[in-house]
């Protein structure tokens, strides 16, 4: 080895100094072009490295999100199947969220009045992801198909549009629940934002392009203090990431809707309950933590006064989802080309009778017949807003609108349904 160097060790530093002139240019040239050549190797080999990354990060990135069992003759059939009429006039729906908690019950409403379902969902593990499956094998007594896919898989939904010409989009799918955007602020980014907006590109090309009836959230009220909250009241004040990203949603379909002319349909949900519902929301929380003899954290505001929320019955929800629906009203876009202005329309979906989080309680104590262990503590600033109450009279007046079911009723058919599916042992649930 030092032998070998040793003949370059001499070129680079000549022994004799009068020859060094000539033979430092000669040394120079060929130091050069040793140098770029090994200047242009350094090159490609930082590109082949900086390639294989950003391609194995978009492997892993892909597989986190895109799920490649969709696709195939098979699975052709049965989204055909799934997407199937049984009524006239019948309409088509993709339903995203459809394992969700309302994305279940309106896909079950859609299915039973005859109208074709395909569900779209990623099944991912922000509450326990068993439910969710459970809630698909319902759907698939029915014969309602749930693919399983993220929003942000583009060839995905271009796919479903291919197969099945949908009417309607009920776009349930997001990243829920108002506190827990402080703990994974970006989750609420790539759902109710970059699905969003790959959701609208996809529709905006199909041809027909469908209608967009879709979830946003009381939560946009934010910090309005105007009782009850109209859909004209200002938004723009709000108490979370979450709300922001429902917000946001607003601005966003008014853009598709204004260039593309996509119809649009943006519907306020008021803290929805009922079976089958989300276990990160407080009634099912706490009914877990009752029955197990476990304590509950009560906020409560400011010189404590109690929390309040317009609790809305999840079959007053799809009561008004389906009637929102079927006034919709139609794109009249085709190609991402818009022909005429199209419907763009937000109705407050609430019951329009608040109810304080203790009272919520108190129901639950006496619907389980045990006293719940509570702690009461200062809302803490985590997103949180200290009540909402709904005007419903766009919603009534358009599609008439009107919730029948009240707490207290709603609470007992959750706390039936709770108790069925979890079961109930020597004293707990489990
Ligand atoms: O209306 C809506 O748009 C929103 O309704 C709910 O959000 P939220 O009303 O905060 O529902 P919960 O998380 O079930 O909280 C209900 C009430 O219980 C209180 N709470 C919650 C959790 C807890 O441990 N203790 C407690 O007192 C909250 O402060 C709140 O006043 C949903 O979680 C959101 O996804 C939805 O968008």
């Amino acid at each position: 080895m030092s032998r070998k160097m040793q003949p370059m060790e001499d070129e680079l530093f000549p022994s004799t100094p009068g020859k060094f002139k000539d033979r430092s240019n000669r040394q120079f040239h060929r130091c050069f072009t040793s140098t770029s050549t090994m200047f242009l190797w350094a090159l490609f080999l930082i590109a082949l490295t900086a390639s294989y990354l950003s391609f194995h990060s978009f492997i892993s990135t892909s597989s986190k999100y895109f799920s490649t069992t969709w696709g195939g003759i098979q699975w052709e059939r049965q989204v055909r199947s799934s997407a199937e009429l049984r009524r006239p006039n019948g309409v088509s729906v993709l339903v995203t969220g459809a394992a969700g908690f309302v994305g279940t019950h309106v896909s079950l409403a859609l299915k039973k009045r005859g109208d074709g379902v395909v569900g779209l969902d990623n099944f991912n593990n922000y509450y326990d992801p068993l439910l969710k499956r459970d809630r698909v094998k319902l759907l698939d007594s029915y014969n309602i198909f749930v693919v399983e896919g993220d929003l942000n898989d583009q060839r995905l939904l271009e796919k479903l549009f291919d197969v099945v010409a949908f009417t309607h989009v009920m776009h349930l799918a997001a990243q829920a629940g108002v506190r827990y955007a402080m703990e994974n602020p970006m989750s609420y980014i790539h759902s109710n934002i970059a699905g969003l907006v790959t959701l609208l590109e996809t529709c905006k090309n199909a041809d027909p392009q469908p209608s967009i009836i879709w979830a946003s959230s009381s939560s946009v009220y934010g910090l309005n203090e105007k009782v009850p909250f109209s859909e004209s009241d200002r938004t723009d004040q709000p108490a979370s990431l979450y709300a922001a990203t429902k917000k946001a949603g607003e601005e966003i379909t008014h853009t598709y809707n204004h260039i593309y002319g996509l119809s649009m349909t943006g519907l306020r949900f008021f803290t929805v309950y009922g079976p089958w519902g989300r276990p990160d929301m407080a009634y099912f929380s706490f009914t877990k933590n009752i029955l197990q003899g476990k304590p509950i954290t009560v906020y409560r505001g400011k010189d404590r006064v109690d929390l309040a929320r317009d609790f809305t019955y999840i079959d007053d929800i799809v009561k008004g989802c389906l009637g929102s629906l079927d006034t919709s009203g139609k794109s009249t876009g085709s190609g991402g080309k818009k022909r005429g202005p199209a419907p763009y329309r937000i109705f407050n979906l609430g019951n329009t009778a608040p109810v304080s989080v203790p009272m919520m309680v108190n129901i639950l104590e006496r619907q389980l017949k045990v006293k719940a262990k509570k702690n009461w503590v200062e809302m803490p600033g985590n997103g949180d807003v200290p009540f909402t109450h709904a005007n419903i009279s766009s919603a009534r007046k358009e599609f008439g609108y009107k919730p029948t079911t009240d707490l207290q009723t709603g609470l007992r058919k959750f706390v039936r349904w709770y108790l069925s599916y979890y079961g109930y042992h020597q004293g707990k649930a489990l």
